[in-house]
């Protein structure tokens, strides 16, 4: 049962999935985390794995960057493999002056420029939020390990390069936490689906600032920030399973 974009045999993906932008740190987190993991997916190197974590079934898939690239895969694992629960794990820019680089964030709402969600709303504003539970139980997690979080709206841009940075006043004015490219669209395609989705970033720049983390730096956030994904999708399996 392949779809145009995933290779997958039927069960070969588990219900719950983290997806980075990255399809190479999709293949970082399933060798550092997951328990024999095997690889369900290689079309257009959009490589997705799936293991266990401390016992728990999680795949691991790549969803490319921006809203077009992750509402196909968000769509193709929803309705054709069954997968419930999505977590993206990516990065971001900070607008808010209270976030550092490093800290996570977690995606409570996601507005964006992308037209996707009016497109699938009769033109209607849909308000585009995470999943309630996984949002929660992220937050808990993060503390948990005294990681500073941030737990706010995300602006989605269609344009990484915008030409005009005036928006940028504005989303600081509205209290928006980051900037990012794929939260609002994967909380429509899980709204239209039903399925439940939560985004996580951590902070690489500050683009107020214009602050960066190093590499080196920036891996040993992302790997924090996956131990946050999978405690999340661990605690909410304990209430709900
Ligand atoms: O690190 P990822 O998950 O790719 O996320 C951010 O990085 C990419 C831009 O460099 C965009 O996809 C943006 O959302
Ligand atoms: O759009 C984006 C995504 C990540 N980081 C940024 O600064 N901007």
């Amino acid at each position: 049962m392949a779809t145009l974009h995933i290779e997958a045999a039927p069960g070969e993906i588990a219900e719950s999935i983290l997806l980075p932008g990255d399809p190479l740190r999709a293949r970082a987190i399933a060798e550092r985390f997951l328990d024999k993991p095997v690889q369900f997916n290689r079309v257009r190197n959009m490589l997705g794995f799936t293991g266990n974590w401390k016992g728990h079934r999680i795949s691991v898939m790549g969803s490319g960057m921006g809203i077009p690239s992750i509402s196909i895969y968000a769509h193709e694992l929803i309705s054709q493999y069954g997968v419930k629960k999505l977590v993206r794990v990516g990065s971001c820019g900070a607008v808010a002056d209270g976030a550092s680089l490093r800290d996570v964030v977690i995606g409570l709402g996601a507005s964006t420029d992308s037209g996707v969600n009016r497109s699938r709303f009769l033109g209607h504003d849909l308000a585009a939020i995470a999943d309630f539970e996984l949002a929660r139980h992220a937050d808990a997690a993060a503390r948990a390990r005294g990681i500073p979080v941030q737990v706010g709206n995300l602006f989605s841009g269609d344009l990484f390069y915008a030409p005009d940075a005036a928006y940028i006043d504005l989303l600081r004015r509205y209290r928006f936490v980051g900037v990012e490219m794929e939260a609002a669209g994967l909380y429509g395609v899980a709204t239209e689906l039903g399925a439940r989705a939560l985004t996580i970033c951590t902070v690489a720049n500050h683009i107020i600032t214009g602050e960066t983390l190093t590499s080196a730096d920036s891996q040993q956030s992302f790997h924090q920030m996956v131990e946050i994904a999978l405690d999340a999708l661990a605690r909410d399996e304990a209430d709900h399973d």
